[in-house]
């Protein structure tokens, strides 16, 4: 067994559809371990992989063990197996708050431990991951983990400080884009559109704007004046927009977003 998760959730199954779509990694190396028996079922039925009740049998069979419960459930989870993790595995954990001092200090032995922040578009190979290895991690295993990651989207390493910014700018932020699609999809079916055609309407332009950004290295600034007409249509929703607090409305929720995770 190549990869290994303790907790087959929501995030789990994104990283290990995106790893299997991208056959990074085949079905059949893959083992996930769940407390909740209808999870197992659901990834074995959907992905194929192996799976289990036992979480120490995921430490016993596979070469990179991935941390996918809750951060609530870290220190149980890590009670667990710390005992029979060895020293050439690797643990990759995907929950906010739990630092690399808190996971040596609750391995209480010599671990490579690779800390990140995934997302759930990670499922569809658009992913963004932070990540941020230990110090018994060597140069070449962080290669690997990269690789690993890079399966399923875009990867930066970054320095542990910025962890929980990164909680709320890609790790949640795809719930709030999520939001924006809806409320789109909603405004035009109140002006008419089928709603089914309205979520592809909202969706593409979503989709494509975000494109423009990553690939025009323009100023988002600059391509929200591209689409502004001179007394025309799109100007007129800026300003609305402005009147009903958008953008603090977003900024002061990612604030949250980030002292939530920071206090975890
Ligand atoms: N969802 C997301 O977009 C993202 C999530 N994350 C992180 O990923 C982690 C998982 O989140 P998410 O997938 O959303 O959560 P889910 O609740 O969907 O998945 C966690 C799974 O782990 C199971 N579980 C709980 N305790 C144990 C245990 N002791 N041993 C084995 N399995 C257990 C849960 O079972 P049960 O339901 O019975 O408790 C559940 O099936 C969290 O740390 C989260 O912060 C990171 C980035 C993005
Ligand atoms: O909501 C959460 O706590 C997790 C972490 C980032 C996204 N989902």
């Amino acid at each position: 067994m190549k990869l290994g998760f303790i907790g087959t959730g929501n995030m789990a199954s994104a990283i290990m559809g995106g790893i299997i779509g991208k056959k990074m990694i085949s079905a059949e190396e893959i083992i996930g371990a769940d407390l909740f028996a209808p999870g197992r079922e659901k990834v074995k039925e959907q992905f194929g992989i192996q799976v289990t009740e036992k979480n120490q049998e995921v430490v016993e069979k596979a070469e990179v063990i991935i941390l996918s419960v809750k951060p609530q459930f870290y220190e149980d989870v890590i009670n667990q197996i710390k005992d029979c993790v060895k020293k050439e595995q690797i643990i990759i954990t995907i929950a906010p708050g739990k630092t690399l001092a808190w996971l040596a200090e609750k391995f209480g032995k010599e671990v490579k431990i690779v800390r990140t922040m995934p997302n759930t578009p990670a499922l569809v190979g658009e992913g963004m991951t932070a990540m941020c290895p230990n110090e018994h991690m060597e140069k070449e295993e962080t290669e690997y983990v990269k690789r690993l990651l890079e399966s399923f989207g875009r990867v930066e390493v970054v320095p542990e400080r910025l962890m929980d910014v990164v909680v709320s700018v890609s790790g949640s932020s795809p719930a709030y884009v999520f939001m924006m699609i809806e409320a789109m999809a909603d405004a035009a079916v109140s002006g008419g559109m089928p709603r089914a055609q309205a979520y592809q309407f909202a969706a593409q332009a979503v989709y494509g704007s975000a494109k423009m950004v990553l690939e025009t290295a323009k100023h988002p600034g600059e391509l929200k004046d591209m689409v502004c007409s001179p007394a025309g249509t799109t100007i007129e929703a800026v300003r609305t927009l402005e009147e009903m607090g958008f953008r603090s409305s977003i900024i002061e929720a990612m604030k949250v977003c980030e002292e939530v995770s920071r206090n975890l």
